[in-house]
């Protein structure tokens, strides 16, 4: 790697700040599927069996209003690394300041403190000022001044340019260093995609639509065929002018979406029919119906003609990268479509069958089908824009050797 790694850095006696993808499911306070965190875990250790005090940053969720912040606390995480780590991890609830800096004066050799979730710093008294997200100087500057080196192991993040991973590296030149998870990260997708044995599939779903819409138009270029389920598939239903009733659609996304149809030729596969229900619930009413779907009823899982669709697609693939689960997993209703592809991908043995993604690598492992896989990543919009072929900023940030 042309990167400093973790290994480069003096460790011992060290303030080390740390950036990590904690961004995992939080459900009435608990941590879900913990994945992103043990992740982490191999830098983490290293930095605190060398000597060094990890003082970790990461995000959690988006945070646009005041009203957001409660329920994104990172607190329930300290307490799975804690348990995880078996040691006491130090959580520190606000994301500057005194109190903050004063726990990090009182840190000895192999301690280890995670700072308040970074996008706090988006809303301040009620105004969405976006100074994480948006990179403010003075913030990546000021988390800088709190250390003495930086490791960035935050790979499910390094398609963003934060102040927390973008901000904190630029702010220490020739101290910024790529941890365990991101070097394995890039290695693997690296091997796997740069020159992908074809037929090359990619499959995408999920519910950031406006977000990874974009990266479509890319990956016509590299990909042999597209399929599209999940959240994203019915802003193309609307770009074709079927009835969306209901379901997730991004109305100023649907002349892109239009765009990428007229581009790509028979290279995009759509749903054929869905699970629709009649409202955002797991006990909602459901049936399942092909093409148009009625006002009142949203689409929330690709139906069974489509998984037989995709599946025929997808038996002769050589490569497959998956990012966005098939429908809302996480209700047991509507879970199916997720499972049955994910179920599909282990057959393939003598395919490379990658599924990257916070949510997508909660599903694949809930529903019991990760170990079938070749590689779990633990980046989503990180390993599509990794595959796009487009510079991660996160990366590009860090010291080179
Ligand atoms: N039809 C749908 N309608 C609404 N949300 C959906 C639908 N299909 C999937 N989702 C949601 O998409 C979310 C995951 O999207 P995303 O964050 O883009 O994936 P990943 O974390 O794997 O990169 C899940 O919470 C899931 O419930
Ligand atoms: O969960 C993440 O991405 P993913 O949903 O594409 O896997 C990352 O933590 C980035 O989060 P963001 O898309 O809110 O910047
Ligand atoms: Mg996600």
């Amino acid at each position: 790697m042309a990167k400093l790694t973790v290994e480069d850095l003096p460790l011992e006696g060290k303030k080390v700040l740390m950036r990590v993808d904690f961004n995992v499911p939080i459900k009435d306070g608990v941590v879900g599927d913990d994945n992103r965190i043990v992740a982490a875990l191999p830098t983490i250790k290293y930095v605190i069996d060398h000597g060094g005090r990890a003082i970790l940053f990461s995000h959690l969720g988006r945070i646009k209003k005041e009203e957001d912040k409660p329920g994104l606390s990172l607190r329930p995480v300290a307490e799975r690394l804690s348990n995880l780590l078996n040691k006491p991890v130090t959580f520190v609830p606000v994301t500057e300041g005194k109190q903050l800096e004063d726990a990090i004066d009182n840190m000895k050799n192999g301690d280890v403190l995670l700072v308040q979730n970074t996008r706090y710093e988006d809303v301040k008294d009620g105004e969405y000022v976006k100074r994480e997200s948006g990179n403010d100087p003075e913030l990546g500057k000021y988390w800088a001044s709190l250390g003495d080196v930086f490791v960035n192991d935050a790979f499910g993040t390094a398609h963003r340019k934060h102040a927390s991973n973008v901000g904190i590296a630029t702010n220490m030149p020739g101290k910024a260093a790529a941890g365990y998870l991101m070097e394995k990260e890039i290695k693997f997708l690296g091997d796997a995609v740069d020159n992908p044995e074809r037929p090359f599939v990619a499959i995408l779903g999920g519910a950031k639509v406006s977000d990874k819409i974009g990266v479509i138009d890319n990956l016509l270029d590299k990909a042999d065929k597209i399929i599209i389920g999940g959240g994203m598939a019915y802003t193309f239903y609307a770009a074709k002018g079927i009835k969306v009733g209901n379901s997730l659609v991004e109305k100023d996304k649907i002349d892109v979406a239009k765009q990428i149809l007229d581009k790509a030729g028979d290279k995009i596969v759509l749903p054929i029919d869905n699970v629709v229900a009649d409202k955002f619930n797991n006990d909602a009413d459901t049936k399942v119906v092909e093409g148009d779907i009625d006002d009142g009823w949203m689409a929330l899982d690709i139906g069974p003609k489509s998984v037989k669709e995709f599946e025929d697609v997808l038996k002769d693939a050589k490569t497959v990268v998956w990012n966005g689960p098939m429908g809302v997993f996480e209700m047991p209703n509507f879970a199916k479509g997720t499972l049955e592809i994910g179920k599909f991908l282990g057959t393939l043995t003598d395919a490379t069958t990658i599924v990257g993604g916070g949510d997508s690598t909660a599903a694949v492992k809930e529903l019991g089908v990760a170990d079938k896989l070749t590689h779990i990543s633990t980046g989503g919009g990180a390993s599509l824009t990794y595959l796009e072929g487009k510079e991660l900023p996160g990366i590009a940030a860090i010291s080179d050797k």
